[in-house]
């Protein structure tokens, strides 16, 4: 073999080396987009079972949604006519507050303060007068023979007396004045700012007032007289302890006679008092 021949056969079998190595690299290029293809079917095999079972998800999601906001509707449009029901009560109990808070403080008959409102205002005019220390005073009063009232005339006659003699009561006194039905026939009065001879005024001018006056009932014109203990609140008096001395003087009033106007013993300083008098 010349050396040209190994020379050829030498590139021959170089060339075919390159050959093979060529065909091999591209059958492993092959493999591989092979491979690629292979994944990419299972991708979209994947992906289609994924987005079926994703919409059987979504439907049945939808389904429940759907459900879910009917059921919420329902309990909407419920809870609306509960909540109506509600704010409706709540106003009827708010009203009904109301009138239970003024049959406990207004009187029906006369329109006057109850004993127990009288008394709650009367212990706020106290408070206010230890402040400013201008006097406070008291009044009780009583219908006099009241019971006869009732005995001729019934007893719808001797409402209506009491009806306008809580008018007159009223009248007779200042706008800051507390006039109240202290029970039946007895009635009294918180004055603030007003000392022991003024509210003595008061109560004479009452007094004539009402003795003066005539209720009409049926044709007839009845008449009815008052007596009036008066007292002024010491300082640091107890409320009920100035008022159980206007009641004495109340007392002393109808034992001296009836259609008269007394005044409270002073209040000597640490004197024990009584108890406000029973309705
Ligand atoms: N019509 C009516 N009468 C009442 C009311 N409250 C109390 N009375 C009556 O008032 C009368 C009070 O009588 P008494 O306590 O004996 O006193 P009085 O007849 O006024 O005699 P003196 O107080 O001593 O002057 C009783 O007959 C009660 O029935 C009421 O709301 N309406």
């Amino acid at each position: 073999m010349s050396a040209d021949e190994s020379e050829e056969e030498f590139s021959l079998y170089a060339h075919e080396q390159a050959v093979i190595r060529q065909a091999e690299a591209m059958l492993e290029r092959l493999d591989e987009v092979a491979e690629g293809v292979r994944q990419l079917a299972r991708a979209y095999q994947d992906g289609y079972h994924e987005s079926r079972r994703l919409v059987r998800i979504s439907d049945r999601m939808q389904l429940d949604l759907h459900d879910a906001n009917r059921t919420l509707s329902l309990q909407t449009r419920e809870l609306n006519a509960l909540n109506a029901t509600l704010v409706k009560e709540i106003e009827r109990r708010e009203q009904l507050e109301q009138e239970l808070r003024r049959i406990a403080s207004v009187d029906e008959l006369t329109g006057l303060h109850t004993r127990r409102h009288l008394l709650e205002l009367g212990e706020h005019e106290l408070k206010r007068m230890a402040r400013h220390r201008r006097g406070l005073s008291v009044l009780l009063l009583d219908l006099d023979h009241f019971k006869r009232v009732n005995d001729v005339h019934g007893h719808v006659a001797g409402d209506r007396v009491l009806e306008h003699f809580g008018t007159l009561f009223r009248s007779a006194l200042r706008e800051d004045d507390v006039p109240g039905r202290f029970g039946g026939e007895e009635f009294m009065a918180v004055l603030p700012e007003i000392r022991l001879e003024a509210a003595a005024e008061v109560a004479e001018r009452l007094r004539a007032r009402v003795a003066e006056a005539e209720t009409q009932w049926k044709g007839e014109r009845l008449r009815v007289t008052v007596s009036i203990g008066v007292a002024e609140v010491a300082v640091d008096e107890p409320l009920e302890r100035a008022i159980a001395r206007a009641d004495r003087a109340l007392y002393v009033a109808k034992r001296n006679g009836r259609d008269r106007v007394e005044l409270a013993e002073t209040e000597l300083p640490g004197a024990s008092g009584q108890d406000v008098p029973d309705a």
